[in-house]
């Protein structure tokens, strides 16, 4: 690092960036998409390989390490081993990641591994093909378990698996899940139902709170222990089955946000910063990279976006309100 490094106003440092590479999607999850009628960006608005690399290389220098590629769904970008090739080789560089569907997981986990990929989040909420379809409304389920397999056979370590835990509907993955993480040496993550979706349904009662799953798994298949010291920069606190077999993370964003040590912001796939996933306001990093601007303005841009950013999402108080975007269009 060779500049100041990307604070806030509240003196969190931002070394995270989450990129997103389409808004564009295969299937429909009722938490994040609406269920027809998609209004998809114009592909000429999405950023470049080129554009995305040159955003990467601007913000390397104040400190960002680590990158995550997400969406929409990244793996409908044509070629995305392509940029993850490019974004390997940006010196820097310390850590980059994926969240997919793993729906196209089992024909691309082989050239991403080639690229350069190692580390793999593959979002899968339930463990039966007719769960997956009401959450999903498409059906899928044996290609993502395929994904994860040819995955695992490539090589990728590690693979976490994200749930989105949602009452009154997901209630019966818990076990399921549970046993899959002790058999496929996969860390399952179970993640609270934000209000991000594209159909505001959300309400506070369909949460399914974390310290609810580990009372479940407690009681019905075994206790838990935490595993090593906390990070209280990454959001999921993990925890490994009492006989040592099988870790489990929860991401508790609704009942314990970890909005106090947040170092991530985003941009989206038609080029907007976004200094946190709830943000009501934007930066256009894509008209000052069109418009030729230079790396001192783009700088001086990222820097302003992020300064103002707020203490923390509203989830939990009476002022909230929604993002415009549904989560598939920020990147989640
Ligand atoms: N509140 C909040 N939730 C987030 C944020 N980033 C990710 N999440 C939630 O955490 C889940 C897991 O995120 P992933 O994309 O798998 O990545 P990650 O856990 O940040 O990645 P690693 O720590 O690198 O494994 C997402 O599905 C979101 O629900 C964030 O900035 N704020
Ligand atoms: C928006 S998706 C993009 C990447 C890819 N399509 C996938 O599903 O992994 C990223 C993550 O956001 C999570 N997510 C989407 N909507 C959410 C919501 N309303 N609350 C919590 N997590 C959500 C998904 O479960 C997924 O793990
Ligand atoms: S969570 Fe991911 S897979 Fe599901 S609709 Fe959103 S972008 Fe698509
Ligand atoms: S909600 Fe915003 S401030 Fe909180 S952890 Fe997520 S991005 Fe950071």
């Amino acid at each position: 690092m060779n500049e100041l490094p990307l604070l806030d106003q509240f003196g969190r440092r931002h070394t995270n960036l989450r990129i997103s590479v389409t808004d564009r999607c295969n299937i429909r999850c009722f938490y994040c998409m609406p269920a027809e009628n998609v209004r998809f960006m114009n592909r000429r608005d999405l950023l470049s390989f080129e554009e995305i690399e040159q955003v990467v290389r601007l913000v390397v220098p104040l400190g960002v390490t680590k990158i995550r590629l997400t969406g929409g769904e990244p793996l409908v970008r044509r070629d995305l081993s392509e940029l993850v090739r490019r974004l390997v080789a940006v010196p820097g560089v310390l850590d980059l990641g994926l969240t997919t569907n793993g729906i196209l997981l089992e024909e691309q986990a082989e050239s991403l591994y080639a690229a350069g990929l190692r580390r793999l989040n593959v979002s899968l909420d339930a463990l039966s093909a007719e769960a997956f379809r009401l959450i999903t409304r498409r059906d899928g389920y044996e290609r993502v378990l395929a994904g994860i397999a040819a995955a695992q056979k490539v090589g990728f370590a590690p693979i976490k698996i994200n749930a989105v835990a949602v009452r009154g509907l997901t209630e019966s993955e818990i076990v399921p899940f549970a046993k899959f993480a002790r058999e496929s040496g996969c860390e399952v993550r179970f993640i609270e139902y934000m209000p991000l979706d594209a159909d505001a349904a959300w309400e506070r009662g369909k949460v399914l709170f974390a310290s609810e799953i580990r009372e479940i798994l407690a009681q019905e298949f075994m206790p838990l222990e935490p595993v090593g010291e906390p990070h209280p920069e990454i959001p999921a606190s993990e925890y490994v089955f009492a006989d040592g077999v099988g870790r489990i993370g929860f991401i508790p964003s609704v009942s314990e946000p970890f909005c106090a040590n947040c170092n991530r912001f985003r941009i989206t796939a038609d080029g907007k910063l976004r200094s946190c996933l709830f943000s009501l306001e934007e930066t256009d990093l894509r008209s000052l990279l069109r418009g030729g601007a230079s790396d001192t303005e783009m700088t001086n841009a990222v820097r302003a976006c992020i300064h103002q950013k707020w203490a923390g999402h509203h989830i939990n108080a009476a002022d909230f309100v929604q993002p415009e975007r549904p989560m598939y269009s920020i990147g989640g």
